[in-house]
């Protein structure tokens, strides 16, 4: 297995139906309808430290989970478990989906790096999964992609001319040109500048509606702003805590009501050593 997600699930979807700015509806997906994801009694212990010792979480369907925790507690460990990549000491883990159904090829993985190509347009890093696959380009909906995120007008240009932000914008553009129901997204906006962030989660949340989504994350803003569901990995071997969610719809707005009140909360929980 490799070390690092392959194109398969970098290159992944989210509903169109969802998306702002004329984005034509996709049927490829009917009938797969996001599933709640189960993963249970996982034991990892690379290099003989034990990181994880029976412990799970559940993923409801169509919902966004956000997943905090200290650094080495064990979230992309988690997430990649999820994938059905290599997991560096793993002894026990079962990861299901809700409808019974493999997970293979129903997942997406978007990092907190971009990988867009340097050397290929942004339209042709936003076909890459067509093009991987010897699939016809619809480049009409490419641009329609484009235009969700706020890129309109940047097809032609190389990812270096892009800013971080703009960067990402791409990626996730690219991540609606597929069409799977999981969505896996670690750190994705970890990178960028507040302001900058802030405008992606807004964007993430709107075009990721509707799908099963782990959003690793070390900002607990971000947690209460883009999460309807938040767990906390804490301690070692680490157990999850779940947290309440401020009330609301995502993305909550940074003056919602509870959001300063459950952030203190949320810092407590991240601060304590059980
Ligand atoms: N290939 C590996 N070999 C040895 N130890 C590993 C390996 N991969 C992960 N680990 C260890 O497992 C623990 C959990 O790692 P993991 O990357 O899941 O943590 P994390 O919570 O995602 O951390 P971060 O927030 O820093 O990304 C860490 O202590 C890490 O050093």
């Amino acid at each position: 297995m490799p070390d690092t997600p392959d194109l398969s699930i970098i290159l992944t979807g989210a509903s169109p139906d969802h998306c702002h700015a004329g984005v034509s509806p996709d049927h490829r997906h009917a009938g797969d309808a996001p599933p709640a994801v189960d993963i249970t009694d996982v034991r990892v212990r690379p290099g003989g430290r034990l990181v994880l010792d029976g412990c799970g979480l559940t993923l409801p369907a169509g919902r966004i989970t956000a997943l905090l925790g200290a650094s080495g507690s064990g979230k992309t460990t988690l997430m990649r478990l999820i994938a059905g990549l290599d997991v560096a000491g793993l002894e026990t883990g079962r990861v299901t989906a809700s409808d019974g159904r493999p997970l293979d090829g129903r997942i997406a993985w978007m990092a907190q790096q971009d990988l867009l190509m340097p050397w290929a347009r942004v339209i042709d890093n936003v076909t890459l999964g067509d093009r991987l696959r010897g699939r016809p380009v619809d480049a009409p909906r490419a641009h329609a992609m484009l235009d969700a995120v706020g890129l309109a007008g940047t097809a032609r240009l190389r990812p270096a001319a892009l800013s971080g932000g703009m960067r990402q914008r791409v990626a996730l553009a690219r991540t609606l040109m597929e069409d799977r129901p999981v969505v896996l997204m670690d750190e994705p906006f970890g990178a960028l500048d507040a302001v900058t962030r802030h405008g992606l989660q807004d964007l993430a949340c709107r075009l990721l509606r509707g799908r099963t989504v782990l959003l690793v994350t070390h900002d607990p803003l971000e947690a209460l702003r883009m999460g309807e569901n938040i767990l906390v990995l804490s301690g070692r071997p680490a157990v999850v805590l779940r947290v309440t969610p401020p009330p609301g719809a995502v993305p909550r707005p940074v003056d919602a009501p509870d959001l300063g009140a459950r952030l203190a909360g949320l810092m407590a929980v991240l601060e304590a050593r059980p």
